[in-house]
C-alpha cells in the first residue's frame, strides 16, 4: 500500500504561485479556488486559462524539463496539492511508452500554441477598459433607466470586459482600483450592488490616455500589493511627497513616476542613506487646509490633471504666473510639455495680472480640488 500523502499549500487572492521562465520541480492540483495561467506579452499579463478544483497545472516543466511556459497566479484564495516530479514521472512511466512520448509531444505543442496566442493579442487593456466604460457610462446617462442615479453596474461591466478581452476578473479589479486612485472614476454601493461612475466624463478618455503607459505597466506586470504610490513611499521614509517629486524632476530617481516597485525602491532608498529624504521638511497639509496655488504640492497629480482640464488654459496661465517656484514646478509636472509651452507663451507678466481675478482663480482652483476629493470620499 502506498503511504504517499501529498503536501497542501494555500495562497491568497492575487498571489504569485510561480513565474513564467522559472524552473519547475513540482506540479499542483487545485483542491479549492481558482488559478490563472498567465503569460506576458509587451509587458502585460495575458490570461491563457482559469483553472478550478480538480485541475492540474505546472506539469509541463517536469515532462519537458524546460522552464515554465507560463506563470500561475491565485485568482481567488486557493488550496493546492503539491505533486512532486517524482510522483508525476512515476505515474507516467507506469503508462505505455507511447503515452509517455505523446505527453511530451502535446506539452511541446501547447508551448508553441501559447506563444502564438499571446503574440497576437493587443497590448492596451487599460484603454480597452476605459473606452468600454466610457461607452457604457454614456448609454447609462442618456437612458431613462430606474438605476439612473447609481452608475454602471460593476459586476456586469467586469463580466463583459473579461469576455471581450482575455483577462481575469482580478486584472479588471486592479485596473478599476488604479482608475479610482487616479480620481478618474468612483465606486458607490447601493444595497448589495456596486456601481461605477466617471467623475469628469468630458475629459475621461483624454486623461486615461495620458495615464495609459503607467497603468498598463503596473497592472500588467505585477501584483498590485507589490507597489506603493508616492504618498506611501514618502510615509515609509518619513519624507514629503513634494520632495520626492522634486527628486524625480531632476532625474535623480528611478523612471517609474506613477507607481514604484516596493522592493526595488526600498533597496535604492537604503543605498541613498537616511538623510536623503529629510531635507526641507515641511508640514503636510490636508485638503481642508489648502490656502493657495502653492499648496498644490500637497495634491496628487491625478486630481490636478482633472482640476487643470476644468480650469482651462487661460486660468492655468494666471496660476502659473502667480505661483512660486514649487507651485510652478508642480503645475509643469502635471501638464504636457506642449500645453506648458502654449501657456507660458501667452501668460502675462506678474505686473499685468489683475489681483482680484487672480484671487478668484485661486479660489476656484481650491474649490474644484475639494469637490473632486470629497466626491472620492463618498
Ligand atoms: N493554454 C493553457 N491552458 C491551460 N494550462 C496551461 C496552458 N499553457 C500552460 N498551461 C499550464 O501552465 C503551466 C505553467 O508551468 P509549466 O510549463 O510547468 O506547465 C504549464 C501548464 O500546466
Amino acid at each position: 500500500m502506498n503511504s504517499f500523502k501529498p503536501e497542501s499549500i494555500t495562497f491568497s487572492k492575487g498571489d504569485l504561485i510561480f513565474s513564467e521562465g522559472d524552473m519547475g520541480s513540482v506540479a499542483y492540483m487545485i483542491t479549492k479556488g481558482t488559478v490563472n495561467i498567465v503569460k506576458q506579452i509587451h509587458g502585460i499579463n495575458n490570461v491563457l486559462a482559469t483553472l478550478g478544483p480538480g485541475e492540474i497545472f505546472g506539469e509541463m516543466a517536469i515532462i519537458s524539463k524546460n522552464p515554465r511556459v507560463a506563470g500561475a497566479e491565485a485568482e481567488t484564495s486557493c488550496t493546492l496539492m503539491v505533486l512532486t516530479a517524482k510522483l508525476i514521472l512515476t505515474l507516467l512511466k507506469k503508462s505505455h511508452p507511447t503515452v509517455f512520448h505523446l505527453t511530451r509531444v502535446l506539452a511541446a505543442r501547447l508551448a508553441t500554441a501559447n506563444k502564438n496566442i499571446t503574440e497576437n493579442r493587443s497590448g492596451n487593456i487599460w484603454m480597452t477598459m476605459c473606452r468600454l466604460l466610457d461607452l457604457k457610462y454614456r448609454i447609462f446617462t442618456n437612458s431613462p433607466d430606474p438605476d439612473k442615479d447609481f452608475g454602471v453596474n460593476y459586476k456586469e461591466f467586469c463580466s463583459e470586459l473579461t469576455t471581450i478581452i482575455n483577462i481575469s476578473e482580478s486584472e479588471v479589479e486592479r485596473m478599476i482600483t488604479a482608475a479610482c486612485s487616479f480620481n478618474l472614476i468612483k465606486k458607490s454601493k447601493m444595497v448589495s450592488r456596486v456601481y461605477l461612475s466617471i467623475i469628469d466624463p468630458e475629459h475621461f478618455l483624454e486623461v486615461s490616455e495620458t495615464l495609459s503607459n503607467d497603468v498598463n505597466r503596473f497592472v500588467g506586470n505585477n501584483c498590485y500589493s507589490e507597489y506603493v504610490d508616492i504618498q506611501d513611499f514618502s510615509d515609509m521614509f518619513d519624507s514629503l511627497p513634494e520632495l520626492i517629486y522634486k527628486k524625480i524632476g531632476v532625474g535623480d530617481f528611478p523612471e517609474d513616476i506613477c507607481v514604484l516597485h516596493k522592493g526595488a525602491t526600498v533597496k535604492w532608498a537604503e543605498k541613498k542613506g537616511d538623510d536623503y529624504f529629510q531635507e526641507n521638511k515641511r508640514k503636510r497639509k490636508s485638503i481642508e487646509e489648502l490656502e493657495g496655488v502653492n499648496d498644490i504640492v500637497f495634491v496628487d497629480i491625478g486630481t490636478l490633471k482633472q482640476v487643470f482640464s476644468r480650469l482651462g488654459y487661460y486660468k492655468l496661465g494666471i496660476l502659473l504666473t502667480i505661483a512660486e517656484e514649487d507651485g510652478r514646478d508642480r503645475i509643469l509636472a502635471t501638464i504636457s510639455e506642449k500645453i506648458a509651452n502654449a501657456i507660458t507663451k501667452e501668460s502675462k507678466g506678474l505686473d499685468a495680472i489683475d489681483q482680484n481675478e487672480a484671487d478668484e482663480v485661486e479660489e476656484e482652483l481650491l474649490e474644484i480640488i475639494r469637490e473632486i476629493k470629497s466626491g472620492n470620499r463618498e
